[in-house]
């Protein structure tokens, strides 16, 4: 496949999905060689997203784009995230805060079990959080665009993060037609010129694009595409799940850092973040806002878990 030529040029390891699909079963000497064909997932994010291209096409299918775009006629405008971020930064004086809406992940299992997102959304929105981030992928994360859906409707004000794999440029669509204010486009899953098209698209529909990235060759993609605002600096590795948040720290060091201030682009430190001592950390390293899902999902009073991961209360 082309497809899979010109990203794994740009260091991209992941494949996207042979389209014959995976085999349904492996004959005796044949699985070797099917597996070095490329009919086998390698890695966790590599099956998540050839679930997803999958996922797509059937969707698409019975919501075609005419429809979305019909939809999104008579739409409220989306919500301005980067501004969100940066109120909730000079207002406290600490990152702003992305809120995630997170039942189960794939590396940490269900992570809570009484899950009512609504619920956890104003009770993240009471306890300070500038901005809420919702997975919407059901297979792996346990989340759903009702969800989405239902917290936009429950009058919930903080802008919404669609938290999903996107492949296709039809999710931005449906992405807006279910009231997601942002969506995250993973530098490890798209290729550049991917990037540079969703992210016009992005800007058509009024969608804020939080672009990921892990490694210095991502973040060197993505800071060579014009009129990206918004980065985030994932601390797990998608592919193994390792967690390490130096990682926040080392791509921002040196002249990539420089290149953020003087463009005044806003970073996110993604993942992994669990103390004040923590957010400290990620602060000094340059970071303006936050991700955080776990340590504060778990919680029984999840605004008040946001408390405690800041050391204080930052509602007021
Ligand atoms: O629960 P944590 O460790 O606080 O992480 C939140 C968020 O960063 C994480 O859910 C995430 C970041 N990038 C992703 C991409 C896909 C799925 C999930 C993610």
């Amino acid at each position: 496949m082309l497809e899979n030529e010109v990203a794994s040029g740009q260091g991209i390891r992941i494949r996207r999905r042979p389209p014959s699909g995976p085999p349904l079963h492996y004959v005796g000497p044949f699985q070797f060689r099917l597996q070095n064909e490329g009919n086998t997932p390698r890695n966790i994010l590599e099956e998540i997203v050839w679930n997803k291209d999958k996922e797509v096409s059937q969707l698409k299918e019975r919501k075609p784009l005419s429809v979305l775009k019909k939809a999104l006629e008579n739409a409220p405008p989306a919500r301005d995230f980067i501004g969100a971020l940066r109120a909730a930064n000079e207002r406290t004086g600490l990152p702003g805060l992305i809120a995630e809406v997170k039942k189960a992940s794939p590396s940490r299992g269900i992570l809570r079990e009484n899950f009512d997102p609504v619920e956890i959304a104003k009770s993240y929105e009471k306890g300070g959080a500038a901005c809420l981030s919702v997975l919407t992928d059901e297979k792996y994360f346990k989340g759903s665009f009702e969800n989405l859906e239902a917290i936009r409707k429950a009058g919930v004000k903080c802008p919404l993060l669609c938290k999903e794999f996107i492949v296709d440029a039809w999710q931005l669509y449906y992405a807006r037609t279910k009231g997601a204010d942002a969506v995250l486009l993973i530098a490890a899953v798209l290729p550049d010129l991917d990037i540079k098209y969703m992210i016009k698209i992005c800007k058509i529909l009024g969608l804020t694009a939080l672009v990921e990235v892990h490694d210095e060759r991502e973040f060197d993609r993505v800071l060579a595409i014009e009129g990206i605002e918004l980065i985030g600096i994932n601390n797990r590795n998608l592919e193994t799940f390792e967690l390490d948040i130096s990682i926040t720290k080392k791509l921002l060091e040196g002249e990539r850092g420089k290149i953020i201030r003087e463009r005044d682009i806003i970073m996110v430190g993604e993942s992994g973040l669990f103390t004040p001592e923590d957010i400290a950390y990620v602060q000094e390293a340059g970071v303006r806002a936050i991700l955080v899902g776990e340590s504060i999902v778990k919680q029984s009073d999840p605004g008040k878990g946001i408390s405690n991961l800041f050391g204080k209360d930052i509602s007021i």
